[in-house]
């Protein structure tokens, strides 16, 4: 299947090659071991910096690697053809923790956060839901109180990726009224007095991704670990929910990709009633289907990704965007495993793990109703 298009230079196809090269060496051969024993060596982290995975689109001086949204939705589609959501969520989890940083902190932050976070040496995360709920953004109950040179920080944030191993955490707090305008962003280091963490690691799919619940016990976190100005958070978590949005839709076609390349194999190899199953008209329209709605769904992600790269912020694309990548997932790994049958229902195929992991691209980064929602106040619908 082509992954082509006229937005890739040869330099592009070059990253390809490269990011392909390294998945099917240090991550295909084990990603379904790592799965299942629900974590994945940290030297991946390190390996996967030095491909330029994890510094691409962030500034040199902060040990980045600068690039167009093109490279990285290659990386991020890339990554997901090794049909593992959890590795990639956890692997790529500064790409949510640290934007906000290189945006918004102090010169003396960034200098010494970013560099080891690129390095592929510290762990970032970002942390915004809370046990009282997720979507509703405005109504986070976490607080951070000043007291001199210093926040106190009490509360907690659930559903953090990366939440048990990070170094460096972006935190959403209340630091002034009720509703988005009290809201605040504050970098908290892991070894900070009275933060705690439990992990949560029942869960459907992305059994590898390293997810958990957050606890701050009267923290005291530095004044200068504050991001921009006190009670101007929710435009940065806002502006940053559209980059992570984005990059979990090219997962997310990546992954109906893998399923696509799967199923095609299988069908060309099973016989049944006398022929293959790729011989068999209502196989060959499924896959036809498949192929369709990766296609359809890869285009509007190249359009709009040129357009953000043009300067444009196209709040109601993406949010479509991502509920028609998460769909075209759901599809595609429903068919796959479908077509795949018996097979298909035992551990082991890509596919059976990439429809275990449909859900949660539909639920976190903005859940399907709040992306219609907010698409549709934003279109003037
Ligand atoms: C959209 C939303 C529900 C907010 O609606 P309200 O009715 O409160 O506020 P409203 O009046 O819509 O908006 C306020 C201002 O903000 C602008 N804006 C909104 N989105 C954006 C945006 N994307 N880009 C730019 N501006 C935006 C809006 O225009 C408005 O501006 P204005 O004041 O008029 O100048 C927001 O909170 C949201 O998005 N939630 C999803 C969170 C969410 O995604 N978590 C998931 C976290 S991940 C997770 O939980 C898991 C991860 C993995 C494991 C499973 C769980």
């Amino acid at each position: 299947m082509t992954t082509s298009s006229p937005f890739y230079t040869a330099e592009h196809e070059a990253f390809r090659d490269s990011v392909r090269a390294f998945v099917r060496k240090e991550i295909e051969p084990f990603v379904t071991e790592w799965d299942e024993a629900g974590t994945f060596p940290r030297e991946l982290y390190k390996k996967a910096a030095d491909i330029g995975l994890i510094p691409l689109g962030y500034p040199e001086e902060y040990g980045g690697i600068e690039a167009d949204l093109f490279y990285m939705i290659i990386a991020a589609q890339e990554l997901a053809m090794a049909g593992c959501g959890g590795l990639s969520a956890s692997l790529m989890s500064h790409g949510i923790g640290s934007p906000p940083i290189v945006k918004y902190g102090s010169e003396a932050l960034k200098q010494r956060v970013l560099p080891p976070i690129y390095a592929g040496e510290a762990i970032s995360a970002l942390a915004i839901t809370e046990p009282g709920g997720g979507s509703d953004v405005a109504a986070l109950k976490t607080t951070a109180k000043r007291d001199g040179d210093h926040y106190i920080v009490n509360g907690s944030k659930t559903f953090i990726t990366s939440g048990m191993r990070a170094d460096t955490y972006t935190v959403a707090v209340r630091t002034g009224e009720a509703g988005h305008k009290g809201i605040s962003l504050l970098v908290i280091d892991r070894d900070t007095p009275g933060f705690t963490r439990t992990p949560l690691d029942r869960k459907m799919g992305w059994w590898c991704s390293d997810t958990a619940t957050l606890y701050f016990d009267d923290c005291r976190v530095p004044a200068g670990n504050l991001l921009g100005e006190e009670n101007q958070g929710s435009k940065m978590i806002m502006n940053n929910f559209n980059f992570e949005r984005i990059f979990m839709a090219a997962g997310c076609i990546g992954f109906a990709r893998a399923c696509y390349e799967e199923v095609v194999d299988y069908a060309r190899q099973r016989q049944t009633f006398g022929k293959s199953l790729i011989e068999h008209q209502v196989v060959r329209h499924k896959l036809a289907d498949m192929y369709m709605k990766i296609e359809a769904s890869q285009a509007y992600l190249e359009k709009l990704a040129w357009r953000i790269d043009h300067g444009d912020n196209p709040v109601a694309d993406v949010c479509l965007l991502k509920n028609q990548s998460t769909l075209t997932m759901e599809y595609c790994a429903r068919e796959a495993v479908q077509t795949l049958g018996g097979a298909g229902y035992l551990r082991g195929p890509k596919s059976e793990r990439i429809y275990r992991e449909v859900r949660v691209n539909a639920i976190g980064g903005g859940a399907e109703e709040i992306m219609r929602d907010l698409a549709s106040r934003q279109l003037g619908l």
